[in-house]
């Protein structure tokens, strides 16, 4: 039987406040046997952009990332977000590194190609490094990534945190039963979006069309759902979204998706 990996997305809510952050943070920490992190930090991101000066444009849930964007982006996720996560990883006695995808080539991109929309300096993954992260997790080590990749000839991009997430769990579930939690500040996918308790116990494609449909589920959670499905479809065992109390209880909690 293969052994799990449990992979969470940690998102810009979360992050951006000291005491959620560190509340998830142990709660992260308790979650038993191997485990990887991935973090956003898009607020973050946008706050210090404006205090910059720098305006801040998303289309489609993806942040327009022209060259001034992206230095505040690199130095926001791996930066100041990453590297404060890994210390309070360290304050609890967990060997922890933190990575973005240009560290140990852990994440190559592909710069998106301008269609309708030129997005800048967002990368699209064409690969994860499969072997450097079994090498670290194999280690007890905990990988803390940041959305940050590069093209493999000096160019950093920016990725989508969830993309992110769902890649490495898709890359990683040959060797490991990998389950896949996207935590965000809401206790799942909801029904009626002004009810914070009307949670979806498990959501399947259908179910997810309809409700896209009738713009019961908007936005973030959209790109969102996509990843997750298509985490599913390549083999991850498990895709929940919920609250950091969903990390407690072993996953029992918030929203499972179902194809
Ligand atoms: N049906 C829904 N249930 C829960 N959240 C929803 C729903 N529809 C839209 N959303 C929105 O999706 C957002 C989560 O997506 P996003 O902002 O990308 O998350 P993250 O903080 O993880 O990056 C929530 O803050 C919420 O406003
Ligand atoms: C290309 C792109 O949009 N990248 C994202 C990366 C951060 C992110 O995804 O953060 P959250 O999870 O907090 O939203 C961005 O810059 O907003």
């Amino acid at each position: 039987m293969q052994e799990r990996l449990t992979i969470v997305k940690v998102g810009g809510k979360v992050v951006e406040n000291p005491e959620t952050l560190t509340s998830f943070i142990n709660d992260f920490s308790n979650i038993a046997g191997k485990k990887i992190l991935v973090h956003g930090g898009g607020r973050s991101a946008t706050a210090i952009s404006e205090a910059l000066g720098i305006e801040t444009q998303m289309v489609d849930g993806r942040r327009i990332t022209d060259a001034e964007t992206l230095k505040v982006v690199v130095m926001v996720y791996a930066g100041l977000v990453n590297k404060n996560i890994v210390a309070q990883l360290q304050s609890l006695n967990k060997s922890a590194v933190g990575l973005c995808g240009a560290d140990l080539d852990v994440v190559r991109a592909k710069k998106r190609e301008v269609k309708d929309i030129d997005y800048g300096y967002v990368g699209d993954v064409v690969g994860v490094n499969v072997e450097q992260l079994l090498d670290l997790i194999n280690n007890d080590v905990v990988p803390v990534v940041a959305p940050i990749t590069h093209d493999g000839k000096g160019q950093l991009l920016n990725t989508n945190a969830d993309t992110m997430a769902s890649e490495l769990a898709k890359a990683l579930a040959m060797d490991y039963k990998v389950q896949l939690a996207f935590c965000f500040e809401k206790k799942g996918v909801l029904k009626d979006p002004e009810d914070d308790n009307s949670v979806i116990d498990t959501l399947d494609t259908e179910l997810f069309q309809e409700y896209k449909a009738e713009g019961i589920i908007s936005d973030g959670m959209i790109p969102k759902l996509d990843n997750g499905f298509a985490a599913l479809k390549r083999g991850v065992d498990k895709i929940v979204i919920s609250n950091t109390d969903g990390l407690k209880n072993g996953f029992s909690q918030g929203t499972n998706l179902k194809l």
